[in-house]
């Protein structure tokens, strides 16, 4: 599912309407799918509340742009309807034009109840709002520029001021007033909505943070815009959906032995980091691996062996209790039978991770998973792009940012754009994780993950994440869709967990334990 800026929203709006579209249609499309939405939510929360549709409270705020003519040619479809909405203008009558002004004709011919902000007292204003059932937020879009301006500043912050918990719901029309729809920053200020009807696709502002937290639930509302259309201005950024989930589950054959469901290699562990080897070996355990290989120190090995019996364990060579230089030709040799290899996890910090990373970089040919020590131990960059085999990093903000030599706050502000120009520039396959983690593929391919919740942040989640992925991969997934992939099913199985365990208590193990219940559900529903 595309993931469009604004300015790609705008080029597909602008083809529509010069091709084939009067604007006045498409506004009335977005008008109606926002209407259809209103009487949704209305339905859906209010009906306990036995309140008649005309009694029902709807006041329905108004901008000046093109946003303000979707609310207000929905207000009159409402009033079609049999409700009662109350128009507010944030400007005066004369500022709207163009189509904007002829739905304000339209919304007059049927007898709207219109006024102008700046002709209500503030304390009237604040009644209003406080009294208001459903509101409708139609104040700004995607034109949003820079900080708030005039009016708006007052309005948005009269409305936070005095919404109330009961009996009240707030819809945002496109996007939340004051979330910029290219970034998910905000202006200053902005409305927080329990819904977004947003129109024809979703806006990379709805879906990252902190616009994310503004958006509530989102629909988008189908407005007449080709797929075709969308398609061709979008940069190929995807949300990646339970639909592709269902699609790239491996199947998996009756026939199937041991080796058809991957030889999977984890290097990881070292003293007083055995957590991590665990984790990531009973991750991809837990995700279908028919024979999962830890590389690993004695002591690591043996801990975690009396936990995970499932594990074949292998171990190296090592030096006050992490592994040692001298276990490279070993690790090198038993990678030939491997069908992927992860590296990372525990492993310490020390120059001889450092000689091993850069070895199995310039040898190894097999899928190669780099993670968290493994992605701090790296030395030069070009090393990555001349890797011979199927790469994927899988790095935090943190580890990004000493990787790649860059703040982790100038990261954060463009992290859809850094990841996707890292992945091409060294023909890799990235996740860049954190909340709305983005998966990154060569070519500028990418996904943003949209699953997971703030429990995830946890000691040895990133671990979990490892070992489905390596588990994927050795189940036949193509490196860059086993990413993508994992990251959404780790996220589903830390939501699942959070259900029953609560943010503050969710822990790696919980991720996993919820692993199977999700893979049955997802069974079912492919069926
Ligand atoms: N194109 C189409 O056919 C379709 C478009 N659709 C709809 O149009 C929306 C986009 O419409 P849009 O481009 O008119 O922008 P919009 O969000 O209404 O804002 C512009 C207004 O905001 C103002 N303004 C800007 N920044 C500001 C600030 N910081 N603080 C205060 N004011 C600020 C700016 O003021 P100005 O700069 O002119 O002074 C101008 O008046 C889109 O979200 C969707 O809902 C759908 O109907 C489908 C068909
Ligand atoms: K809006």
């Amino acid at each position: 599912m595309n993931i469009l800026t604004p300015q790609q929203m705008s080029a597909c709006d602008q083809e529509t309407i010069s091709t084939a579209v009067p604007e006045i249609l498409l506004m009335e499309a977005a008008a109606r799918g926002t209407a259809e939405y209103a009487v949704e939510i209305i339905n859906k929360e209010f009906a306990d509340c036995s309140i008649s549709p005309n009694k029902l409270k709807i006041t329905i705020l108004i901008g000046k742009g093109n946003n303000g003519g979707d609310g207000l040619a929905a207000a009159r479809i409402l009033k079609n309807w049999g409700y009662d909405p109350l128009i507010i203008l944030a400007c005066a009558q004369s500022d709207l034009t163009g189509i904007n002004q002829e739905n304000l004709a339209l919304a007059k011919y049927y007898d709207l109840l219109i006024k102008e902000f700046s002709q209500i007292s503030a304390e009237n204003f604040s009644e209003i709002i406080q009294s208001s059932n459903l509101i409708i937020d139609a104040l700004l879009g995607t034109g949003i520029k820079g900080k708030l301006r005039g009016n708006f500043k007052q309005i948005i912050a009269l409305i936070n001021k005095n919404r109330t918990k009961q009996n009240q719901q707030l819809l945002a029309v496109d996007i939340p007033s004051g979330i910029n729809g290219f970034d998910g920053s905000i202006a200053g200020q902005a409305l927080q909505a329990d819904y977004t009807a947003t129109m024809a696709a979703y806006k990379r502002g709805l879906l990252l943070y902190p616009g994310r937290d503004y958006s509530g639930q989102i629909k988008i509302i189908e407005i007449g815009i080709k797929p075709t259309t969308i398609k061709q201005k979008s940069d190929g950024l995807q949300l990646f959906t339970e639909n592709d989930a269902l699609k790239l589950l491996p199947r998996r054959r009756n026939d199937g032995h041991k080796g058809s469901f991957g030889k999977v290699g984890i290097l990881a562990g070292s003293v007083g980091m055995t957590g991590a080897a665990y984790f990531s070996s009973r991750a991809a355990i837990k995700t279908g691996s028919g024979l999962v290989y830890l590389l690993t120190t004695a002591e690591v090995e043996q801990t975690v062996a009396s936990q995970l019996p499932e594990i074949v364990g292998h171990i190296l060579k090592a030096k006050s209790g992490h592994i040692a230089e001298t276990a490279l030709t070993d690790i090198l040799e038993f990678s030939s039978q491997l069908d992927v290899l992860a590296v990372g996890p525990g492993l310490g910090q020390s120059k001889a991770i450092k000689e091993i990373i850069t070895a199995l970089l310039k040898n190894l040919k097999l899928p190669l998973i780099i993670d968290a020590d493994g992605i701090n131990a790296i030395t030069d960059l070009n090393d990555l792009r001349d890797y011979q085999g199927e790469l994927l990093l899988t790095p935090h903000p943190g580890e990004f940012a000493h990787l790649i030599g860059k703040d982790i706050a100038d990261i954060e502000k463009q992290r859809i754009e850094i990841a996707r120009n890292f992945a091409s520039q060294y023909n890799l396959n990235l996740i860049l994780k954190g909340a709305a983690t983005v998966i990154a593929g060569k070519n500028q391919t990418a996904f943003l993950n949209q699953t997971g919740c703030n429990g995830m942040a946890t000691a040895g989640s990133g671990d979990v994440l490892t070992g489905i992925v390596t588990a994927l991969i050795g189940q036949g997934v193509s490196v860059f869709e086993a990413a993508a992939l994992a990251v959404y099913l780790h996220g589903r199985a830390g939501e699942n967990s959070a259900l029953k365990l609560s943010d503050f208590s969710l822990t790696a193990s919980n991720i996993i334990d919820n692993l199977g219940s999700l893979f049955k559900k997802l069974e079912i529903e492919s069926c």
